[in-house]
């Protein structure tokens, strides 16, 4: 039998309520050691709640938690939080205010001082503040106070690092830096990294997995790419960005839009269908004398629409286009510099590897 690699961390069906209401609801994630799972989804989804049982300040109702195939947290164990090899990172993190650099990052270790002390400059060399070990951290900048933050949760070497927004107080510029050297330091320790975030550009910069929650739900789990390009349901794609919606009513198995055909496998006949588009991937075309480009296999047929607006936005410009069928409005975004007249009549197609067809929901 081939050898399964056990997983560092280990959820398994966890449920916690809160006054009579499902917050996390049958929760299950693996994290393999170096991998970072990033867990997304919009505020008071549950996202909180699940890292605190793992972290053990909390308790599920229901649900095992195992670290290196060992039980944590289940119906009979519940191993408090000191004893997990669990290290957390949140965005208010606490520096020890009159303890320097070096003993706030030697704190929670065992060993003698000098012991200590060994472990808090070789971290602090990792993260690039050896030179800072004596000062305290009121002389610190906010982003090197995350740093010494960081070597502190990493120092006792947990086998799990929870992070629960862990970088959103800091300004974007010093954000970059640090979350990937968070990373980098993180994964050199074989560390897995389940990470709360409600930022999907956050989430796909630094996850090997998204799980994506909703209502106390996982409602898809796969690679960054994967989560983008197959989004179960509309408010998944939604969630990742702007989107285009095109109403439409199913026969045969088939759906008959202004841009062509579109298959509806499953969808009963009469049965409403949600086609949903990004704005990047519909594409413009001029009109010639009333007609626009011909039909084809990737682009599909195309639809005429009247520019409403077009805005500027830096590396893209935002289009948005009344549609001659049903008066619908689309935006669609292009690289670079293109600004139509309000009133221009052009021709949007669809690329159609990028549509997905959702059966609608009341
Ligand atoms: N101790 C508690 N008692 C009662 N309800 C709670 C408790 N903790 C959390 N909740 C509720 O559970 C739900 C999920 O909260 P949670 O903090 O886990 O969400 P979240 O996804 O982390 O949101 P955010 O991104 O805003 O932090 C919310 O409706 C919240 O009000």
């Amino acid at each position: 039998m081939k050898h399964q690699p056990i997983p560092r961390l280990e959820v398994s069906h966890l449920v916690r309520d809160f006054q009579g209401q499902r917050v996390v609801d049958d929760v299950s994630i693996r994290v393999m050691p170096g991998q970072v799972t990033c867990l997304l989804g919009p505020s008071g989804c549950g996202k909180s709640t699940t890292l605190r049982i793992i972290a053990g300040v909390d308790r599920q109702d229901s649900g095992t938690l195992t670290v290196d195939g060992e039980v944590v947290s289940s119906d009979d164990i519940h191993l408090p939080p000191e004893a997990r090899s669990v290290g957390l990172m949140f965005q208010d993190f606490a520096l020890f205010p009159h303890l320097c650099v070096a003993d706030n990052v030697g704190f929670g270790l065992s060993g003698s001082r000098k012991e200590k002390r060994a472990r808090a400059h070789e971290l602090l060399d990792r993260v690039g503040l050896l030179g800072d070990a004596g000062k305290f951290p009121h002389q610190l900048s906010g982003g090197e106070q995350q740093r010494v933050a960081l070597a502190r949760a990493i120092a006792p070497r947990p086998r799990v690092m929870l992070m629960d927004e862990p970088f959103s107080g800091l300004d974007n510029r010093l954000r970059d830096g640090i979350r990937d050297e968070t990373l980098e330091v993180l994964k050199d320790e074989g560390t897995a990294v389940l990470l709360v975030t409600h930022e999907p550009e956050e989430a796909m910069r630094m996850a090997d997995n998204i799980a994506l929650m909703r209502g106390g739900k996982i409602v898809q789990q796969g690679a960054p790419y994967n989560v983008y390009n197959s989004p179960v349901d509309k408010a998944a794609a939604a969630f990742f960005s702007d989107i285009n919606v095109i109403e439409s009513t199913v026969q045969g198995a088939l759906t008959e839009t202004p841009f062509g055909q579109f298959l509806a496998p499953g969808v009963p006949n009469g049965g409403r269908v949600e086609i949903v588009i990004r704005p990047q991937h519909l594409r413009i075309d001029f009109d010639r004398n009333g007609q626009g480009p011909l039909p084809t296999p990737q682009d599909g047929t195309p639809a005429r629409g009247t520019v409403q607006r077009a805005r500027f936005m830096g590396a893209e410009s935002l289009v948005e286009f009344r549609m001659d069928f049903d008066d619908v409005i689309l935006r669609a975004k292009v690289p670079g510099v293109f600004m139509p007249k309000p009133g221009t009549v052009l021709w949007l197609s669809m690329r159609r590897d990028r549509c997905f067809v959702f059966p609608a929901r009341d």
